[in-house]
Parts: structure tokens; sequence; C-alpha cells
């Protein structure tokens, strides 16, 4: 079992995430000791979780601690737990090469835009690289709960592409780092600013966090503990400030941010439980890359012991920005994930924390409208997802979205489907909105052109999320939505008359646009959405709007192409002149031009633009 010394070269992706880190850190470099303190919690968490079934895990130094001291002659300072340690492979595996698919993907989106952003490094498992931004040598000595004192391991590198790799003897369990500090760190060899940090960012963390008693401003051999130590959720709300309530959530969070707000709960009774779940201020970086399978940021204990990562299994896929704790008394220490996703205790649990989120989105959206807005900017499109997947909750999801609106301001998406029923005309039945790719090409819609002059306000929607989550929302408080550009108009009796006479006095226009058009359209219609263009698509209630078929081509996948049906407004001098034009050929550029237009405006993609941009040409040259 004996390995030989021997130096190894780091993964290619460590030396760049050492780069990453040690730039985009430099602004925050107090954040090493909240990394490594970290880690140190996590491993005695995962010893305590291993030695329910294994006690003699626990054998030698029973309480669990970590100890942060420093050394001014050697210029080092350490941190030590006696946690779980590692086993030489172990490492292998999590000091020299980068364990994490978020963290490879994290990786790529840097490189991608070039620029390291420091709020989203913690999070991604680059924690303990965190030591080289102060310093420049890093000594780990390691021995894995259970192994002998002669299986110990010693890793050192200077963090610049190799580390070295020895097995050595250590008396104790646990994992020791030693930061060689670089040059101009001396502030960190002072146990005032230490201290001062350790209750900053880790007051309370549920170990014990000693360091030596200091005497003179000197060191000395005996232990005090300098955080909290208590698990915050275990207190009673009024014995908790903001600041902790913060402080804790930085530090469960990785953020440096502080928190938007957070719901604190116990609940006792035949089952009995506390939640502390917290809405970050803005979205955590696994949220931006679209990571629904791999969630992290809910903590599952057990009668305070951590169990494990259970963001999954404790709140649906749509809350998934949620940070917190939830720690139950009545599961079996022993639980398994498989068994956690078919437990019933745990499905009520569920239920329980989605309750309690969108009570706390609720009274943000009631009380605290500034918050509200921010929090609708992170997350709203997240929390759209929940239309479609949480059937029970959907009304209580639907009364939270904000929209822009012709009524709004501007591409503000501040109205509620409540305000917006809130200033429906005597007798209208329906929630009127638009899709586009942006809010200009939703404002500058030609469908809209109708409602305007009948003064009917009109949701505005342009995120990509909206056309799918509308088709889960086609009612709301007894009132239908529906899509302006989809359907025919419900007209009053004078306008449906108005509307008959049109299209009858138009049918020779419409015939001819028609055999001029082929096969590029299923049907030329006069159209009641216009007033001011020439033209717009409608489409039928069940088509998808053209600009999301573009996307989704785009995206690679199979649409059909579907003929549009083409409305056009007699009115117009434009469609006057197809009347007229004797020209054939003149009068096809006019008829394709009208297409062409609607087309554009639906944020379709033009079969052949180079036709497209000829054809106007010669109409412009006349
Ligand atoms: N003090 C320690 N004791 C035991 N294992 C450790 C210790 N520090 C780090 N490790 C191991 O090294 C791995 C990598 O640590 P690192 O801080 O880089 O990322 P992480 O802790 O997995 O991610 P995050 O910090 O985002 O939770 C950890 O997952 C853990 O397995």
């Amino acid at each position: 079992m004996n390995a030989p010394a021997e130096t190894r070269k780091f993964e290619a992706e460590v030396a760049q995430v050492l780069h990453l880190v040690t730039h985009s850190l430099y602004s925050h470099k107090e954040i090493f000791l909240r990394e490594l303190i970290s880690n140190a919690s996590d491993a005695c968490d995962k010893l305590r979780f291993e030695s329910i079934a294994r006690p003699e895990l626990l054998a030698g130094e029973g309480e669990l601690h970590i100890d942060v001291s420093y050394d001014e002659k050697a210029r080092t300072v350490t941190v030590r737990d006696n946690g779980i340690g590692m086993s030489r492979e172990e490492v292998v595996a999590n000091l020299g090469t980068i364990a994490s698919s978020g963290t490879r993907r994290f990786l790529e989106a840097m490189s991608a835009e070039q620029k390291a952003d420091a709020r989203l490094i913690g999070q991604f498992g680059v924690g303990f690289y965190s030591a080289f931004v102060v310093a420049d040598r890093v000594t780990v000595l390691t021995r894995r709960a259970g192994t002998a004192a002669g299986e110990g391991v010693k890793w050192e590198s200077d963090g610049k592409g190799e580390y070295a790799l020895e097995t050595v003897e250590l008396p104790e369990r646990g994992t020791a780092v030693v930061l060689h500090l670089k040059a101009d760190e001396d502030d960190f060899l002072k146990g005032w600013q230490l201290r001062s940090l350790i209750r900053k960012y880790s007051d309370h963390v549920a170990f014990p966090i000693r360091m030596p008693r200091e005497k003179d401003g000197k060191p000395t051999d005996e232990w005090e503990t300098v955080n909290d130590a208590s698990a915050l959720w275990t207190k009673p709300k009024s014995e908790i400030g903001d600041e902790d309530y913060q402080s804790f959530y930085k530090s469960l969070g990785h953020d440096f941010n502080d928190a938007l707000a957070w719901t604190h709960n116990r609940v006792e009774g035949n089952q009995s439980y506390t939640t502390l779940l917290y809405i970050p201020s803005q979205p955590p970086f696994d949220l931006m890359m679209g990571a629904r399978d791999e969630r992290k940021g809910l903590k599952l204990y057990i009668k305070r012991v951590f169990i494990m990562d259970a963001a999954e299994e404790l709140l649906p896929s749509y809350l998934r920005f949620v940070r917190g704790v939830v720690d139950a008394d009545d599961l079996p220490l022993n639980v398994s994930r498989e068994i956690l996703q078919h437990n019933r205790q745990l499905e009520r649990i569920k239920a329980a924390c989605v309750k309690r989120v969108l009570d706390l989105i609720e009274k943000l959206a009631k009380d605290e409208p500034e918050k509200f807005a921010t929090f609708w900017k992170a997350f709203g499109n997240t929390l759209k997802e929940g239309v479609v997947e949480d059937h029970a909750n959907r009304e209580r999801i639907a009364k939270l979205l904000r929209f822009a609106s012709t009524r709004g301001e501007g591409a503000r998406q501040v109205v509620s489907l409540d305000d917006y029923i809130g200033r429906m005309a005597v007798g209208q039945d329906t929630i009127w909105y638009i899709t586009a790719d942006s809010h200009a090409a939703a404002a500058g819609s030609p469908q809209l052109e109708a409602f305007k002059a009948k003064g009917i306000e009109v949701l505005l929607m342009s995120d990509r999320i909206d056309e799918w989550m509308l088709g889960s929302l086609t009612e709301y408080a007894g009132k239908k939505l529906r899509n302006v550009a989809k359907g025919e108009l419900p007209l009053d009796e004078a306008d449906r008359k108005k509307q008959e006479e049109a299209a009858k006095a138009a049918e020779p226009l419409l015939k001819k646009l028609k055999e001029l058009l082929g096969e590029r359209v299923s049907e030329v219609k006069v159209s009641a959405r216009l007033t001011d263009s020439p033209s717009c698509l409608a489409l039928s209630d069940y088509e998808m709007a053209p600009h999301l078929a573009r996307l989704l081509r785009e995206a690679g996948h199979e649409m059909p192409e579907s003929k549009p049906t083409l409305e056009v407004n007699p009115q117009h001098a434009l469609v006057r002149r197809v009347e007229t034009e004797a020209d054939e050929g003149k009068a096809k550029d006019l008829a394709l031009l009208l297409l062409e237009q609607a087309e554009i405006a639906a944020g379709a993609r033009l079969p052949d633009p180079a036709a497209f941009v000829q054809r106007m040409n010669r109409v412009l040259l006349g």
C-alpha cells in the first residue's frame, strides 16, 4: 500500500481554474478562509453521516471541530479539521482534477465570454483552489477516517501546473491545509483579523471553529471556540437578527451578495421539521446555465445531521433558485436518495416548501415592490415554468406573473393579470396578448392596430418561454387568454357587418392576390386587425407563432412548413395598387412584398431573402 513519492501534473482544466480563480478573486481575497472552512465543515458532516453506519470511524478525537491557526515566523495559516479526510486516490481525484461537470460547463462559459465573475466562482467546487489567491505554496496533510496512521497523504503544490504526492505518517484522521502566504499577505498573520473573518463568513458553521487563545498578542497552546457554532435554523426566530440570516445565507449559497428574502419556519406535530429558505438577489450560476438536472443549494438535515444536497427531492424545478436548509426530525438517518424520492413525509415537506416560497414571493409582491421587481427580473422566467409544471398552484403562480403591456411602462414587466382585468371594459371577457421575439417586435405588431383603435389593452410578451407557458395558461380568473394574432376576432354586430361588406367588396382583390401568391399562402382574407398597415399574418388557434417556429428550426428541430394566412387592409394605398396594377409582373412583386413584410413583422424567416431585396429594389425604382 506504500505508494512512492511522486510528482504529477494537474489536469489541464485545473490550471485554467487556478488562473481564473486567482485573477478574479483578487478583490475578494479573504474568501479563501470561508471556502476552506466550508470544505472542513463538509468533511465533518460527511464523517458524522458515515459514522451512523460505522460508529468506529469516530474513534480517537471525538468531537468534530475545525482549527484555524497561524505561524508568524513560518508565515503560514493552517485550517485543520478532524472530519472524513481523504485517501491517496481521493486526493488525486479531488485536488488534481476538476471532478464536477458543473465546473466544466462553468469553464466553458467563462472562456467563451472571456470574463470571470468572482461572484460565481465559489459555487463550483473551485473552493479549494482559492487558497492560491493568498498562498504561493499549499500543503495538504490528510488521513481518511478508518485508515491507519501510516496511510496519511501529503499533497503539495505551488499552483503552477504540478503537485507532489507522498505517503506520510499522520497521528489523527482529518485534513490540514497549510497556506504558505505570499509576500504581501501579512494581514492574515494576525489573530484578530482571522477571528473577524471567521465571524463574518463562518459564524454559523455548525461545528466549533477554534483558534489559539492569545496572550499579549501572541497565540498560546490553548484553544478557544470563536464562532457561534450552532445550526442557525435551530434557534428561535426572535434570537436571530437579519445580519445572522444574511451571513448564514452567504456561506450556504457561496454568494457574495445579500439574499433578497427568506422564510424560516418550524412545524411541530405528528411530523416535525424546520425549513429556512432563501431567495437570492441574483441568479445563481447553475440557473443561468439552464442546468435543470444537477441542482444544488437545498440541504437536507435529519435531526441536525447533514444528509445530502436534496434540492431535487425538496423543491420542484421551477423553484430551483431557492437556497436553504430543511431539517426533518422524523426521517430515518440512514435514508438513501432512492428512498427519499418516494417518501410520503418528504412529499409533504416538499409541498410545504413550495407553499412557503410562494407565500414569500406573494408577500414581496404585496409589500415590497422594489424587491419584487428585483425578484421578477432575476427569476420571473424560471417561475413561469411553474405555470406549466405545477397544476395545483397554477392560479397562484399566474397571479404573480408580470408583463409589459400596451398600457404599461415600455418594456418593463409590471402589469399583472389582475391589473389587466381591473382595467377591462364592461363586457370584455378576454385577456389579449401578443408574442414576439423582442419587445419592439411585439409593441410594433400590425396585429395590435385594431386593439389600439378600440382602446383594448394587449399584453406584450417577448420572453422565449412565454409561448410554451401560454399553452398551459388558457384561462385566468374566469377570463380566456387569447393571442391577438390567432383565430377570428370576436366582433360586435356593427363591426361584423362592416367586415362582411368589406370582404364582399374585396372579393376580386382577394382572388387576384391568391392567384399572384399561389402556394406561398393558404388563404388571403380581409383583416379586422389592421388600421394603418397594409398586411399581417393570421394564425389558426393551434398554429405556432412564426418567431418560435424559426427558433426551434434554428435549434435543429424538424418543424413542418405551414402556409400562412395573409390578411390585408383593402383601404391601404399599397393594397389598392395591387388591385389597379395591370402589369402582372409588377402586381406580383407588390403582392409578394405584402406577404414578406407581414412575415418579417411576425419574426418569420424569409424563404429567399435575396429575391425579396431584388423585388423591393424593382418596386422602389418604379
Ligand atoms: N478538508 C477536506 N476534507 C476532506 N475532503 C476535502 C477537504 N477539502 C476538500 N476536500 C475534497 O476535495 C473536493 C474539492 O474541493 P473543492 O473545494 O475544490 O470543491 P467542493 O467542496 O466539491 O465544491 P464546493 O466548494 O462548491 O462545495 C471536495 O469535494 C472534497 O471531496
